[in-house]
This record gives C-alpha cells, structure tokens and sequence, in this order.
C-alpha cells in the first residue's frame, strides 16, 4: 500500500530502529565502553552504581542484584558487562524469552560459579513459574528444582553459589512488585542529551579511525534520538558516505547531505515517522484519528505505528495520544511546514483533547 509520502511497507528503513541485529552486535562489542569511567554520561547512575560496586569489593562480598530500566539502545547490556568488569566476575548473558520453563534457569542458576554477574535481559518477558523460581534464587541462592509430576511430585533444594542477577527491562512497571523488591539497586537509565552523544560519537570514531570535527559530531548527535546506538549507527553510515563521495572526513555538510540520503530529517525522524506525521496532517486535518485509520493511511500494521513510530513522536511532542485518536501538535505543523486548517487539527490539542 502507498501511503502519503511514498511507499513505506513493513519493511521500512529502520536505521533509526533501537534495536540491534545481528551483525550489528559484532560492530557494538567492539564499541563498547569497558569500564565506568569510560561509560558516557548517566551520571546519577553510574555515581551510584560506583558505589555499590566499591563497597562490595571492599566487604569481598558478591555485589548487590541490580536491575537497569531504560529503552533500547541506552547501555543496558554494556553496563552489566561493565558490572562484572569491575566485580572482576565473569558474565553469563541470556533473555525473559529464552527461559520458557523453570527448568531452563534452574540449569543456568545451578552452573553458575561464585560471583558470577547472570545477564537476564527483557526480564519481564519471563514465564511465570521462571519468574517464581527467580525469587528464591535472588534472596536466598537456593532453588527447589521439582522431580516427578502430580502427587508423587517432590522438591529436591539445591543450594547455589552467591551470584549478582543483572536485570534489564524497558518497562520497569511492568515487573511483578515481588520481583522488583528482590533488587537492591535499581538504575533507570535516561535519553542522552545532545552534549553526551557527541562525546559517544567522538569516541567511537576515534575507535573507528575516523576523522570527523566538531560541527560533523553535533550534526549526526542531533539526529540520534538521545540513544547511544543510533549514534553509532549514523556515524557508521556517514563514514560510508564520507569515504564514498568527500575525502572521508566528517564534517557539518557531509554528515547533513550522508543523512538526507538516508531519509533522517533534521531532528532525526525518519521516512515512517514523517509518513505518520504527513498523513495525520493532510489527511485527517491533523486528527483526531484513530490509530487503526493511521496505521492503514501509511501502509502499516497498527502494531509498527504504535510502538516504532509513535513513541518517539510523543516523546518530540509532534503527536499526542488522546481518548479520540491520534492528534497532530502545533510542533508537527511546524516542523512539516504545513499551516494547520483552521478551528480543527491541532484545535483539537487547544481544546483540551490531550489524556494526560
Ligand atoms: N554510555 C555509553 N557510552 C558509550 N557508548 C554507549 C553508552 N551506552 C551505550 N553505548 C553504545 O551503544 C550501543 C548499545 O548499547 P547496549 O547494547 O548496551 O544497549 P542496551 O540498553 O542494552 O540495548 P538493548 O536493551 O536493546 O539490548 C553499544 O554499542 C554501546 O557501545
């Protein structure tokens, strides 16, 4: 289907994705910050993660478990990696959906050494009697791994070493209380401001050999969407550019002309974003509209606008999620160019439609 602005298919570019796949990831470990002082920014965080590391080396204890909130692409993973680092302990790193059956973690907790940091990403993505298992696990190292079924089942305990559980979700609300109370510590992790990025993209095309200046380095920070991944993907396809049409140094224009060839607009929304936004605008006069309607008018499963487009937008205040529909802000009018009609579309925003 052929939305407002072209077609955009569910295969649109997603280099603004904030997710990795798979090649990516080999890119990303070579990229990541190994300890905390050279971790960017999330000052509070890392102040405080500081600490309960120090005290837990200086007691020669096993650190505290830790749970990490944020979105994707943050420096979820990399702090963990960065938490056994410093514990000097090895990491095992696995997945809420690679652990289906309790017995599943009841293999890994019983084959993990003493201090070892357990990785569980998308902890909240955990089956239920998992997630059950987990609580003992946490608070006391210990397990009751069930033989048999039925009445002649029996419980047979079985003692583990101390370990620190890293949790990571991007949805902390969505965790059970009981979980969430078993962590000692919890970090939520931020969107990076613009300063942070640079510094990220400084980094790693030194790590790169790339050159780029300053102004190449606020260009490419200013379209990251305050995620440390985008950035280092933006930067990985304007060195492409660079080296391909200039002498391959990064500069304000190359960087500005490498990311309007990849459909990144000034303030780092992409060909879905602004198909959401132009239909929103153009067709239904700037809303409200239903999401379903939305999803249709571009071409898109409901799903992909909902949670790949929308989240940003709202967070850029372009969009706003209301009881009647999708509605289109003052910004978005601007930011396309378009002059909204007159007493409808954004004079829904004006008369009080937001929710919240
Ligand atoms: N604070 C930071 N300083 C420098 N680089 C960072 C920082 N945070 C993240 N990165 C870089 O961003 C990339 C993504 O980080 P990471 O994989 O840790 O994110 P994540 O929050 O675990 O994401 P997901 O939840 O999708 O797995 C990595 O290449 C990492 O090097």
């Amino acid at each position: 289907m052929t939305g407002p602005t072209g077609p955009v298919g569910p295969g649109a570019d997603r280099l603004l994705g904030a997710e990795a796949d798979g090649e990516e990831q080999a890119i990303e470990a070579a990229l990541r910050p190994k300890d905390l002082g050279e971790f960017v920014g999330q000052e509070r965080v890392r102040e405080q993660l500081d600490l309960v590391l120090r005290a837990a080396r200086q007691r020669g204890a096993t650190a505290d478990h830790v749970l990490l909130s944020g979105a994707p692409g943050l420096g979820k993973t990399t702090l963990s990696m960065i938490i056994a680092a410093e514990m000097g302990a090895p990491i095992r790193i696995t997945s809420g959906p690679a652990i289906q059956h309790a017995g599943d973690l009841a293999a890994i907790l019983s084959s993990l050494t003493e201090g070892e940091v357990l990785f569980l990403d998308e902890i909240h993505r955990m089956s239920r009697p998992a997630e059950e298992m987990l609580y003992m696990a946490m608070e006391d190292f210990r397990v009751d791994v069930i033989v048999g079924k039925g009445p002649g089942a029996t419980a047979i305990p079985l003692e583990l070493p101390p370990f620190t559980l890293v949790g990571a979700t991007t949805r902390a609300g969505l965790l059970p209380p009981p979980l969430r109370d078993r962590f000692g510590f919890t970090g939520h992790m931020e969107f990076y401001g613009a300063p942070e990025l640079e510094r990220v993209i400084h980094r790693s095309a030194r790590l790169l050999d790339v050159e780029i200046d300053a102004e190449g380095a606020i260009e490419i920070a200013g379209r990251s969407r305050g995620t440390p991944r985008i950035a280092n993907r933006l930067l990985r396809r304007v060195r492409d550019y660079a080296q391909v049409k200039a002498d391959g140094v990064i500069t304000q224009e190359i960087a500005s002309r490498a990311l309007a060839v990849y459909d990144v607009d000034g303030r780092g929304l992409d060909r879905l974003d602004r198909a959401v936004l132009t239909a929103l605008l153009k067709l239904f006069g700037g809303g409200p509209v239903g999401l379903s309607t939305l999803a249709v008018a571009v071409g898109e499963e409901r799903e992909t606008v909902e949670e790949v487009a929308e989240p940003f937008l709202v967070r850029e205040g372009l969009l706003a999620r209301t009881p009647r529909g999708r509605v289109g802000t003052p910004a978005a009018w601007a930011h396309l160019g378009l002059t909204p009609p007159q007493g409808t579309g954004s004079g829904g925003v004006q008369s009080g439609l937001f929710d919240g």
